[in-house]
């Protein structure tokens, strides 16, 4: 099939770009940029593809016509300015951008602070992390959040089982610098990073209420979440440290019990009692990988979650989400194996 892709001069558009390329059912890539502009040489912009391909300028008429649906891979913001042609033909969209995965419009305008799309669409809008849902027979595709994929997948089977005390989640996630875009800033400039750690967001991250929409649908009595980042002198990868206390008759069968019955099938997700991930193992792979341990001391359980940001939490998903959408096998065009050293 065709599809087209928006953004692919970013950092999460040129990855899902270089997956698509090898995707065994597309057979062409439809590539857009900005509206006013002409159209560009790929080869221009991003000379280390060595591919001849244009950028198209942007025309949401062409695209329907041409395609058979669309990836957004760019800026919060674009898609509550441009998606509503697609959302009103019905036409397939894989968002990368987090501006539809907020069900409630302020919660976007307050953690996002730009103006939310139309209730009727985000009404329309549906959440694909693909390991708890399948987004076959939707049209309006959001694709989650890096940090929020890594921390969902590390609560997802004590929050379901209700294993844990509600209210003592606390996340500490670290991410390298690719998770911040290709537009540089203070915070990710070379001199600040390199050797150094730094928190940022902190009670402010966009990804607080995205997870705890999504645990609130697992477990109702889920307040809130106490959630840090940190950026990490590297360019990919995320780690999530999460914590929270077991309920007093909780066992570690228990807790083995709801990780092994929530990831035994699942092709991208394998987690392990006892064993910590590093996150150099899913650097480059669309896993996610965890490490889980309850302290019989303190009571207290602790989860730790890694993945590539640009894959599992961006690219990959997406095109989990497309294998959903089409019906395709779950690891079409994800055969990837990790960055050796
Ligand atoms: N980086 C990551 O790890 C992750 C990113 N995401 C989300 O994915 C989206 C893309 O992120 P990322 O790749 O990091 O971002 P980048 O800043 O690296 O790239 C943004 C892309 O959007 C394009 N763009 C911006 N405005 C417009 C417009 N009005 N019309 C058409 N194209 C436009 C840019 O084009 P140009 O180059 O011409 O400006 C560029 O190609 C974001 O919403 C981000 O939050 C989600 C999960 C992880
Ligand atoms: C290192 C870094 O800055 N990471 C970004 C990743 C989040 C992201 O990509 O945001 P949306 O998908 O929600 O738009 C951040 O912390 O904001």
């Amino acid at each position: 099939m065709n599809v087209g892709l928006v953004g692919v001069t970013g950092y999460s558009g040129s990855v899902l770009y270089e997956l698509l390329l090898h995707h065994p059912n597309v057979d062409h890539i439809n590539l857009y940029g900005h509206s006013q502009t002409e159209a560009q040489s790929l080869e221009k912009v991003l000379p280390q593809l060595r591919r001849r391909d244009n950028i198209l300028p942007y025309d949401s008429a062409d695209i329907m016509k041409n395609n058979q649906m669309v990836f957004f891979a760019t800026s919060a913001g674009v898609t509550t300015e441009l998606a509503a042609p697609f959302i009103e033909a019905n036409f397939p969209v894989i968002d990368l951008a987090g501006d539809y995965r907020l069900k409630s419009r302020e919660s976007y305008e307050k953690w996002y602070k730009k103006p939310a799309p139309k209730e009727e669409y985000l009404k329309k809008s549906f959440y694909g992390l693909t390991d708890f849902v399948n987004s076959k027979g939707q049209t309006y595709v959001c694709n989650p959040g890096c940090y929020a994929t890594t921390t969902l997948l590390a609560l997802a089977p004590l929050v379901q089982n209700h294993l844990i005390d509600p209210s003592s989640i606390v996340v500490d996630a670290k991410s390298g610098t690719s998770g911040a875009g290709k537009k540089l800033t203070e915070l990710t400039h070379f001199t600040q990073t390199d050797e150094n750690l730094q928190l940022y967001k902190v009670n402010q991250h966009q990804h607080i209420p995205e997870i705890v929409q999504q645990l609130k649908i697992w477990d109702e009595s889920v307040p809130y979440i106490q959630f840090t980042t940190t950026l990490l002198p590297l360019t990919r990868g995320i780690m999530a440290s999460c914590y929270a206390k077991a309920k007093d008759n909780v066992t570690e069968d228990d807790v083995r019990a709801a990780f092994v019955r929530t990831y035994s099938d699942d092709t991208f997700v394998n987690a392990t009692e006892g064993v910590f991930p590093t996150l150099k193992q899913v650097t480059g792979t669309n896993f996610c990988d965890i490490g889980y341990q309850l302290n019989p001391v303190t009571h207290q359980i602790v989860i730790v979650s890694v993945l590539d940001n640009l894959l599992k939490g961006a690219a990959g998903q997406a095109i989990q989400n497309f294998n959903q959408m089409f019906d395709y096998a779950p690891e079409t065009g994800l055969d990837l194996i990790p960055v050796l050293l």
